[in-house]
């Protein structure tokens, strides 16, 4: 049995190492098309392979061990085209499971820059163009942070964990888009007003909306809005029609494709 094992583990290693040598050939190509200068990050692509991977999964395969295992693969492949450095808030911001979904979205390689305060992490990635953000799904310091940065090149590109999964964390990937977001990808917009009434009448229906910390913060109310693409026109210009009553304010905050079910 042992030796079937090590047989086994030695066309891993081959299949493993062709993988990366593909990836070096889609490096050669991308820094080719000056358009796809910046990060190598693809969430686009992320998203439909391990969409891919869940379809191809054996059974006597744990979808944790499948998931984690691409992860590194693919957090690996994006190292080895250029340093993306991963910016995330501290630990005291958001917990130790955040940190943790990080390091599993990104994988072992991937240089980790935690920050104090939502500005400070928001500047990081305004400043440094290969880079990307991992910020908690529901707080509300990033939005305000993002709202109040002149950077409209950054944004929200992908949700993680990319495949869900019952866990402790979720949260958004901040950056500049890079690959298309079409069919099966989602826009997220953030209402912000002082004394806005809760904007659900003003949404078409298949809109998710999560309120952010509601009435809490200093700054008014906040939500973000989930909307599947098809819908997003429909719904800004609903939006916008009510964006100045009461100090509403509205603002796409990016697009990222629907994570794998
Ligand atoms: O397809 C690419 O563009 C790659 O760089 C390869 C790869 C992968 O490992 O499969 C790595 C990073 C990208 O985010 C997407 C996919």
């Amino acid at each position: 049995m042992r030796v079937r094992i090590d047989e086994i583990d030695a066309a891993l290693m081959e299949l493993m190492a062709e993988r990366f040598r593909m990836v070096d050939e889609v490096r050669t190509i991308k820094s080719a098309q000056a358009a796809q200068a910046g990060s190598p990050m693809r969430p686009v692509r992320e998203v439909s392979l391990m969409r891919r991977l869940m379809a191809l999964r054996r059974p006597e395969l744990p979808v944790p061990v499948v998931v984690r295992i691409w992860r590194e693969l693919i957090g690996g492949a994006t190292q080895i085209q250029a340093e993306m450095r991963v910016h995330m808030p501290a630990t005291a911001l958001a917990g130790a499971a955040f940190r943790d979904l990080a390091r599993d979205t990104f994988g072992t390689m991937a240089p980790f820059m935690e920050h104090e305060d939502w500005s400070g992490l928001v500047a990081a990635i305004s400043d440094h163009a290969d880079d990307v953000a991992v910020v908690p799904a529901s707080g509300r310091g990033w939005v305000e942070a993002l709202l109040a940065a002149a950077a409209d090149d950054v944004g929200v590109i992908a949700r993680v964990p990319m495949v869900a999964e019952p866990s402790a964390a979720d949260g958004f990937v901040l950056g500049r888009a890079s690959d298309e977001a079409g069919d099966g990808c989602r826009t997220l917009i953030a209402l912000a007003g002082g004394a806005a009434p809760d904007p659900a009448g003003l949404l078409p229906g298949g809109a998710e909306l999560a309120p952010v910390a509601d009435g809490a913060g200093k700054g008014g109310r906040l939500w973000l809005v989930s909307l599947d693409s098809a819908l997003e026109e429909r719904a800004l210009d609903a939006l916008k029609e009510r964006e100045g009553d009461d100090g509403l304010a509205v603002r796409v905050l990016g697009r990222y494709p629907s994570p794998v079910e």
